[in-house]
């Protein structure tokens, strides 16, 4: 039995009976957090990564991403010596005796996931090790992947190994809570020596009874696939009920409690906004199309999902769009909110990205605010916008408010700061923040998704 050890404060001496070694291939959202958070129960990890500024970045105890709550346990485990980083692949997995591939699978040219890092790594894993490993991939990779890393690790070596698929489900914003007490931990091997293993490595992490589910490679590849498209699906048909009530006259938030309250539905993950992102759902949700493709079986709902996301990235622009009659040319727009959610910093299939692209190109200029997610947006589109230092400088002589990720921040603004600071009392909100009833108190005119209009 794997035996957890929570150490806070100075370093102290620790059993060394039942803890692992570990090697994490790719120190992104994900291999940093199960880095970190296997280190945290005892277990020995070496991270390591191609990128050699990353990497030094985090050997001086500096962390590359915002990710709350991550902070804590990374400086932990770096002071308490289970928590190492390299960029030599040769001497990570020497002594492992588990690695994970936490690895890349963006979607390639046509829209399947790109397998290259992920075979790449698993063939240079086959010529460097000498001893059994338990190879996992972490990585969201589709089925048949295990196979296929059972095979270029095979055309490199002799030595014993197994293949083990282990979908990641955590989310960015809540990674480390998400990864400590996960509401299912998905193994997928058929050796009995690797579900061993793998099983001692999440004991600590299921004590509340949450299960390990084991199964075969092929279905635990696809489970992941299925939980992001079925995730995905239920935002869209949320956000088509919203483009509905706007018709009708119903208000979604009303309909959202409505349904939500029968728990065969939930209330989970039936907010409306401006379409899903991020780095998995887009790229996933298509994957899983591409996949049944190729399998020669036409994935309906899910080409509906994709189309009607597309549409629904335009749904706040549209609106601001008619509002000044189809002529933004020389309007200014504060922006509340870049990154893909709140509590990130990753802005990868961001729909503020979108919404910019839109209102620039037709003539609008945008002051954006966020609170972790300027800095990477000013890498990937410079000066295309400005940026502000906090959310009321935004605000200065803009035609109108735009809201497009819910940082808490934003919940509670002082209206009449807001009212003061723009040139207009207008606001476009892309996830529903605010009271109608306050709206019109303040004498706002006030636009969010699937709700009345009030002004
Ligand atoms: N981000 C999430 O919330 C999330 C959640 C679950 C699953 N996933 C999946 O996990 C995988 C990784 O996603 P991510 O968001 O962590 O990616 P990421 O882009 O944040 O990180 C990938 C890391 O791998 C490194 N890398 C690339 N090639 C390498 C190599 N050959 N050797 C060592 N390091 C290398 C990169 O430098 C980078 O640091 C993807 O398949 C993704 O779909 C992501
Ligand atoms: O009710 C909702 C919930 C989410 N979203 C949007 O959906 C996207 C994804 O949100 P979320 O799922 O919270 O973030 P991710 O970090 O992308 O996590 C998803 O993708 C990860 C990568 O595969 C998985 O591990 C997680 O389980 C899965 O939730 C974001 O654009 C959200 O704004 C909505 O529009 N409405």
């Amino acid at each position: 039995m794997q035996g957890i050890f929570i150490f806070v404060g100075k370093k102290v001496s620790q059993p060394k009976t039942t803890s692992m070694k570990i090697a994490v291939v790719g120190t992104g959202y994900v291999g940093l957090v199960t880095g970190t958070c296997l280190a945290e129960t005892g277990n020995q990890v070496i991270c390591v990564d191609i990128n050699a500024d990353k990497v030094k970045m985090m050997q001086n105890g500096k962390l590359p991403i915002y990710e709350p709550g991550l902070d804590i346990l990374f400086h932990r485990n770096i002071a308490q010596e289970r928590l190492h980083f390299t960029t030599d692949l040769g001497s990570a997995i020497a002594e492992a005796q588990i690695i994970f591939l936490a690895l890349p699978t963006p979607p390639g040219g046509d829209g399947s996931a790109d397998l290259s890092y992920v075979l790449g790594a698993a063939k240079d894993i086959g010529k460097l090790i000498t001893d059994y490993k338990v190879i996992v991939t972490k990585s969201t990779v589709p089925v048949g992947t295990a196979d296929k890393v059972r095979a270029a690790m095979d055309s490199q070596t002799t030595v014993e190994f197994d293949v083990v698929s282990n979908p990641e489900f955590l989310r960015e914003g809540v990674a480390v809570e998400d990864f400590m007490k996960p509401d299912r931990v998905v193994i997928g091997t058929q050796s009995e020596r690797a579900r061993k293993l793998m099983g001692e490595l999440y004991g600590p992490y299921v004590r509340q009874g949450n299960p390990i589910i084991f199964m075969d490679e092929r279905s635990s590849e696809l489970t992941k696939y299925a939980a992001n498209s079925f995730l995905a699906t239920k935002i869209t048909f949320m956000n088509e009920v919203a483009n509905l009530c706007e018709l009708v006259g119903a208000d979604v938030d009303m309909v959202r409690k409505g349904i939500g309250s029968d728990d065969r539905i939930g209330r989970r993950f039936l907010f409306p906004g401006v379409g899903y992102g991020g780095s998995c759902f887009p790229k996933d949700v298509q994957a899983l199309v591409k996949s049944a493709d190729e399998n020669k079986y036409d994935f309906k709902i899910l080409n509906s999902v994709i189309e009607v996301n597309e549409s629904q990235k335009t749904v706040l622009s549209g609106k601001v769009k008619k509002y000044f009659n189809g002529d933004v040319k020389g309007k200014k727009f504060a922006l509340w909110g870049l990154a893909f959610k709140p509590e990130t910093d990753d802005i990868r299939e961001a729909p503020a990205l979108y919404i910019i692209d839109e209102l620039v190109a037709a003539g609008a200029t945008i002051t954006a605010f966020d609170p972790e997610g300027m800095n990477n947006v000013r890498n990937l589109i410079g000066n295309k916008i400005s940026y502000a230092a906090d959310p009321y400088s935004a605000l200065h002589d803009a035609d109108a408010l735009l809201i497009v990720t819910e940082w808490s921040l934003f919940r509670t603004p002082d209206f009449d700061q807001v009212a003061k600071l723009l040139k207009n009392k207008v606001i476009f909100d892309g996830r529903n923040l605010y009271d109608l009833q306050k709206m019109i108190d303040c004498g706002f005119y006030y636009n969010s998704i699937g709700r009345k209009i009030v002004s």
